[in-house]
């Protein structure tokens, strides 16, 4: 039986820790909060309520085969004592979160007690001469016995409105790097209801889904409106405008991100059910930080990196900063 520790028993935390119970492995919480049980919503379906086991202690852990960390991008510093006492020999770290920084996020925080093996491409584009004329490095198998790290591109729409009750809203994917450990991590999920995938382009899905989260992200974080908010006059101007930015600065960080991708995303946006909102949205409508950094201030570092100039970002950024104390 394959261990599992969840750090960040949240939307994508619980969603997909519902999902490795019902595969029948050993999966354990690590929570700021006990909670039980876990109650998984989506609608048009009953209720479940699943059974769990819950720590709120690093000192409780044994090290597992498998980390999923699904804290939200800005919570990750803070999980630091649960990657320490999480990671031991031969233990993985899957990386379930939004933006393009995962693995830059995450690595100094793993024990450095052996070489970490990290897919190529992540390595490569993580890196300050990443050059778009290159060819793409497809992930092959990283070498080294060291703890893995597995960034996941996350498709989940979910909320957690109270501790251990998530709101799943039908739709679950994930997506790895294709390396052993990226391949191993997809079948942890095999016969659930969450559909886990491998891509030889992790780079351009990674930028793909920021393409949705930059635009959409900021723009309902700052209105507090729902996905209706598009129709308002101005806002797909904005919207469009953070899109071109997010795509630009993607190209020239690797991404094969085709000029039709503008007006495909911006008709996905326009066409969204009105009452469809996000986790940024969510977020500040319970008054806690949001993921501005990862998903809006990025664009406006590695466009800076290029010389690609990011104007309404720079000008957005810091409204969404300024959101929370
Ligand atoms: N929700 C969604 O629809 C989607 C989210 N994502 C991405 O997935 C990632 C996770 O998001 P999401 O699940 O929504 O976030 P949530 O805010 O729902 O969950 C984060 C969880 O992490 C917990 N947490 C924070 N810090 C710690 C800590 N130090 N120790 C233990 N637990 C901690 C929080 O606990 P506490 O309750 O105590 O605050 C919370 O339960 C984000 O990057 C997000 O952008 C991607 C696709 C869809
Ligand atoms: C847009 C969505 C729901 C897609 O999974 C998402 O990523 C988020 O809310 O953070």
């Amino acid at each position: 039986m394959t261990t599992i520790l969840i750090i960040g028993p949240g939307a994508v935390g619980l969603s997909a820790g519902a999902a490795l119970i019902d595969a029948g492995h050993a999966v354990t919480f690590a929570a700021r909060q006990a909670f039980a049980p876990l109650r998984v919503n989506c609608s048009g379906e009953p209720a479940r309520d699943l059974d769990v086991t819950v720590v709120t202690d690093p000192a409780q852990i044994t090290p597992p085969d498998w980390v999923l960390l699904c804290v939200k991008a800005h919570q990750v510093q803070g999980a630091a004592d649960w990657l320490n006492a999480a990671v031991g020999e031969g233990t993985r770290v899957a990386i379930l979160q939004n933006g393009v920084e995962h693995v830059e996020r995450v690595e100094p925080l793993v024990p450095n007690v052996l070489p970490k093996r990290i897919p190529k491409s992540v390595q490569r584009f993580s890196e300050s001469n990443a050059r778009q004329d290159k060819k793409p490095e497809h992930d092959s198998d990283p070498t080294g016995s060291g703890c893995a790290l597995v960034p996941v591109v996350v498709d989940i729409p979910a909320g957690r409105y109270a501790p251990g009750v998530v709101e799943w809203r039908g739709r679950a994917n994930l997506l790895v790097p294709d390396t052993g450990d990226g391949r191993d991590f997809c079948a942890l999920f095999d016969g659930t209801f969450v559909s886990a995938r491998t891509t030889e382009d992790f780079v351009t899905d990674n930028w793909l889904k920021l393409c949705v989260n930059a635009p959409g992200g900021a723009i309902l974080a700052l209105t507090g409106q729902p996905m209706r908010v598009f129709h308002k006059p101005g806002v797909a101007d904005i919207a469009l405008a953070i899109l071109s930015e997010c795509v630009a600065v993607g190209r020239a960080e690797g991404a094969k991100l085709p000029d039709s991708l503008i007006e495909a995303q911006m008709a996905k946006f326009m066409e969204a059910t009105p009452d469809d909102t996000n986790s940024m949205y969510d977020d500040r409508a319970a008054g806690r930080e949001t993921e501005w950094d990862a998903r809006n201030a990025v664009i406006v570092r590695k466009g800076r990196k290029h010389g690609i100039p990011t104007p309404v970002s720079d000008i957005l950024v810091p409204l969404l900063a300024g959101q929370t104390a």
